[in-house]
């Protein structure tokens, strides 16, 4: 299956290391998981999560959900193993941490072989590198790692994310341009609604598939807010038809609602009535 046909509204990390979290993640109505080795679990925990973490995607149970491993990086003490564990694991792809350039999927596809692979895209080198990183055969999809990448840019929290808007329409530029899957990064105040859904906002505005997430209370909120609303749908179905009837009547142009339709403005239209027939799919 195409991996951009699949919606990515919710993506939600969870510690490999938690079995607890582990097993709750198998009734959430999240369209993908990622399982954590790297930040989400200490040091100490490295070598019994990455066993914990393989029992429970044999125990099975996750569904549709798209289930994506994160391996600590090469350059650490624990990466290489992780890769060669997570190249056997029940999973779908796997996600390399603070990727700067090709060459580190390719050192990454050495070990996991035909595996589809996603980049967390978080350091300044990487939204440098962006178009070839999308380029690479073995990306499925991008992540935004906005922590690391503010820590690295020394930027200050602003809730409009201004000193982000860069890196991250690099990335959705090579990611589009490549046609890959692409995903925002974490809202970190779990607790706060109100700030996690003008995230989303901004983040499904912009042409993100869908948000990164870090606790279970914020999957209602991106679910709703990259699902395509009932306005939309509406309004695609009524440019689909109008654009259908001028077309029969010999003309390239319909008029819907005071504006033109074209043909590419259908083309955005069947998009958003597929991914509400695929989100019906997965839901239903
Ligand atoms: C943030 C947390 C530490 C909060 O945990 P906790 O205090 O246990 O929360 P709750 O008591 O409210 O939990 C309620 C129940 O939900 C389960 N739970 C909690 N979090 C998750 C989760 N992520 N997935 C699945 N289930 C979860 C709890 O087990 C409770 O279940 P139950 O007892 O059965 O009711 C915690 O949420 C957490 O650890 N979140 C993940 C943090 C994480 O993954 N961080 C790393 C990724 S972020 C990052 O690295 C981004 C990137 O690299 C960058 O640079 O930006
Ligand atoms: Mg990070």
């Amino acid at each position: 299956m195409d991996p951009r046909s699949r919606p990515y509204r919710s993506v939600l990390y969870i510690p490999g290391s938690k079995p607890r979290a582990l097993d709750k993640a198998r009734s959430l109505p999240v369209d993908a998981i990622i399982f954590d080795l790297e930040d989400a679990v200490a040091a100490e925990e490295k070598d019994s999560a990455r066993a914990t973490l393989a029992d429970a995607l044999q125990q099975g149970g996750y569904g549709a959900r798209v289930r994506i491993v994160r391996i600590n990086g090469l350059d650490t003490a624990w990466g290489r193993q992780d890769a060669e564990a997570a190249a056997k694991m029940d999973c779908d792809a796997i996600l390399a941490p603070k990727v700067s350039s090709p060459a580190d999927l390719e050192a990454l596809a050495e070990i996991t072989a035909d595996r589809p692979l996603w980049a967390m895209m978080e350091t300044p080198r990487a939204m440098l590198n962006a178009a070839a990183i999308a380029a690479h055969p073995a990306l499925q999809g991008m992540v935004m790692g906005t922590n690391d990448l503010a820590k690295d840019m020394q930027t200050r929290f602003r809730a409009d994310r201004l000193p982000l808007l860069s890196g991250l329409g690099l990335c959705l530029l090579a990611a589009k341009a490549e046609g890959k899957v692409i995903v925002d990064g974490v809202y970190n105040a779990f607790k706060d609604d109100a700030g996690l859904e003008v995230e989303c906002r901004q983040g499904r505005d912009m042409g993100f598939d869908g948000k990164t997430l870090i606790h279970p209370a914020q999957v209602d909120i991106a679910n709703a807010a990259f699902a395509p609303s009932e306005d939309e749908i509406d309004l695609a179905r009524r440019q689909i038809a109008a654009f259908e009837a001028a077309e029969a009547a010999g003309q390239g142009v319909a008029v819907v609602d005071g504006r033109i339709v074209e043909n590419l403005h259908v083309v955005t239209a069947r998009e958003i009535l597929a991914k509400a027939d695929a989100i019906a799919g997965i839901s239903g």
